[in-house]
């Protein structure tokens, strides 16, 4: 009796399931239809939903700048709050990264508003398509406004300010034009750009330093301003000077004082001004775009062009972009001047932001001037000899010297030589195992000494062959008069012998008239 109790129990309750489960899966979604297609269910439900999906549309290699952003943005929240994390050490990052695990969910607060994240993760269906993961945002309707505008702007711009902290500079190169497709048609080749130079390690003029670190941080915080002038927010800066002060150094201090990106033009390798352009419109915001030994660049382009007889003068200026760009014509495809100036201020050097761009060279003097005029070159900075002031930098950095007995015979004779920063650096650095300073002083003053003999000697036969060249030039000059007077005395004789021959020759005929 009692299992039958049991078993007719057993089946009532089987019974309920069933018809619960029917109810759940006909009845609840026809009525959830029902309630979605009135509207009514939005009378009971509050919440919006928005979704960050990781990848552009179906193309699954294109991860989506938002959704990085968000990443970013979610990071730190998620090593305070979340239960289940991801880490990991992203390539060009300098530290490990955690963001929220799959259908793990967090809570952020803003203004006083909750708003529940969530990650979701949808499954890989075929080898073609990767698995794929979506960010949802949640939050009460009331709030609308503030989530969409304030909120999102300030993830956004919080996110990005996280991504530029972690990540390490990249340096890029262009790619030979030649070799494109050998790099997937990549303009640009990449790396960690680990230069640790700073301006702390810069040897020059205190002062010009300083002006130079405020000239770069004003900009870099002038995004308002510049919207104000109507200007593009970039500037151009021309580094020059003798080989081995400190240009190219320069362009590494800059980059690691504003945390940018430096893209480094190889402008032989550049196949046209189309190609330039390409270049410009495929580098990052916040970047130091960089061509150094400019007047060789332009150089290499007036000798291929001069080679070329056939070539008219008027081609120089015009824009090589007509679609003639083979390699049989490849004369015809260089970058022109006309091209560059364009790079800098044309219409397209505005398509990015923040972008610093920087001309080095060690002949300022073979510039076309229309290159390096203010507004496109807005700040000309020599790169000079080293002076007193550029040693005291060098000693403290590589031998720890604030001051020392032989700095003042040290600074009598940096101020009449020309000694460049690199040269006294390699006499500055230690190359015994006791790291002895004085022995590097020593080594820099017999330098400085030699140099100085050596100046000497050379202004001595420079003297001397001005001498020379004016003793002989005295010499030529006074043959010169002498020839001239020579000859002149030469004419007159003539002219007196001719005269005479003339009156005899009339004397005679009128004798001969007269017996007549
Ligand atoms: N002003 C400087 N301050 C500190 N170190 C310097 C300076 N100038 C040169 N050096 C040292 O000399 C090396 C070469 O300098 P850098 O390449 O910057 O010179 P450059 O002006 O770009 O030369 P070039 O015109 O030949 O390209 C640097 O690695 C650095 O060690
Ligand atoms: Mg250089």
């Amino acid at each position: 009796m009692e299992g039958q109790e049991m078993w007719m129990r057993l089946s009532t309750f089987m019974f309920v399931i069933s018809i619960f489960d029917r109810l759940k899966s006909e009845f609840f979604p026809a009525v959830a239809y029902l309630l979605r297609v009135t509207g009514i269910n939005k009378l009971f439900d509050r919440k919006i939903d928005i979704t960050f999906s990781e990848f552009i549309g179906t193309d699954y290699w294109k991860t989506s700048r938002a959704y990085q952003l968000l990443e970013a943005y979610l990071g730190p929240k998620s090593e305070r709050a979340a239960k289940r994390m991801k880490g990991q050490l992203p390539k060009y990052s300098k530290k490990l990264s955690f963001t929220l695990a799959d259908f793990e969910d967090i809570v952020d607060v803003f203004q006083g508003i909750g708003i529940q994240w969530y990650l979701h993760k949808y499954e890989s269906k075929s080898k073609y398509q990767p698995e794929r993961r979506e960010l949802r945002l949640r939050f009460d309707r009331k709030h609308r406004e503030t989530i969409m505008t304030s909120y999102l702007d300030h993830v956004l711009k919080e996110g990005k300010t996280i991504m530029v902290q972690n990540r390490r500079i990249q340096l890029y190169s262009n790619n030979p034009a030649k070799d494109m497709y050998e790099y997937g048609n990549k303009l640009w080749s990449h790396g960690v750009f680990d230069h640790p130079v700073t301006f702390k390690h810069l040897a020059m003029d205190p002062k010009k330093k300083q002006e130079i670190i405020e000239d770069l941080i004003t900009f870099s915080k002038g995004k308002d301003y510049y919207a104000e002038l109507g200007k593009p927010w970039k500037r151009g800066y021309l580094l020059y000077g003798p080989p081995g002060t400190g240009k190219s150094s320069m362009v590494a201090a800059m980059s690691n004082l504003l945390d940018y990106d430096v893209y480094d033009i190889e402008l032989t390798a550049v196949k046209n001004n189309s190609e330039l352009r390409k270049l410009l419109q495929n580098t990052t915001d916040k970047c130091i775009i960089a061509i150094e030994d400019i007047d060789c660049s332009l150089n290499l382009t007036g000798k291929r062009k001069k080679g070329k007889k056939k070539k008219k003068k008027s081609d120089e200026d015009s824009d090589s972009d007509s679609g003639s760009d083979s390699d049989s014509d490849d004369e015809k495809s260089k970058v022109t001047l006309s091209g560059l100036l364009n790079f800098i201020d044309g219409l397209w050097s505005a398509c990015g932001k923040e972008r610093i761009i920087v001309f080095t060279t060690n002949h300022v003097d073979k510039l076309d001037p229309a290159l390096i005029r203010r507004g496109r070159m807005d700040k000309h900075i020599e790169m000079s000899y080293c002076c007193f002031e550029g040693f005291k930098v060098l000693a403290k950095n590589y031998l720890r010297l604030d001051s020392h007995e032989l700095f003042e015979t040290i600074r009598s004779l940096i101020g009449e030589v020309q000694m460049t920063p690199a040269d006294v650096a390699e006499h500055l650095m230690p190359k015994t195992v006791d790291r002895n300073p004085e022995k590097c002083l020593e080594d820099l003053i017999r330098a400085l000494e030699n140099k100085k003999e050596e100046t000497g000697k050379k202004q001595e036969a420079k003297e001397d062959e001005q001498k020379k060249e004016e003793a002989k030039e005295e010499e030529i000059a006074e043959a010169k008069e002498e020839e001239e007077t020579r000859e002149e005395a030469e004419e007159k004789e003539e002219a007196k012998a001719e005269a005479e021959e003339e009156a005899e020759s009339s004397g005679a005929e009128e004798e001969a008239a007269f017996d007549h």
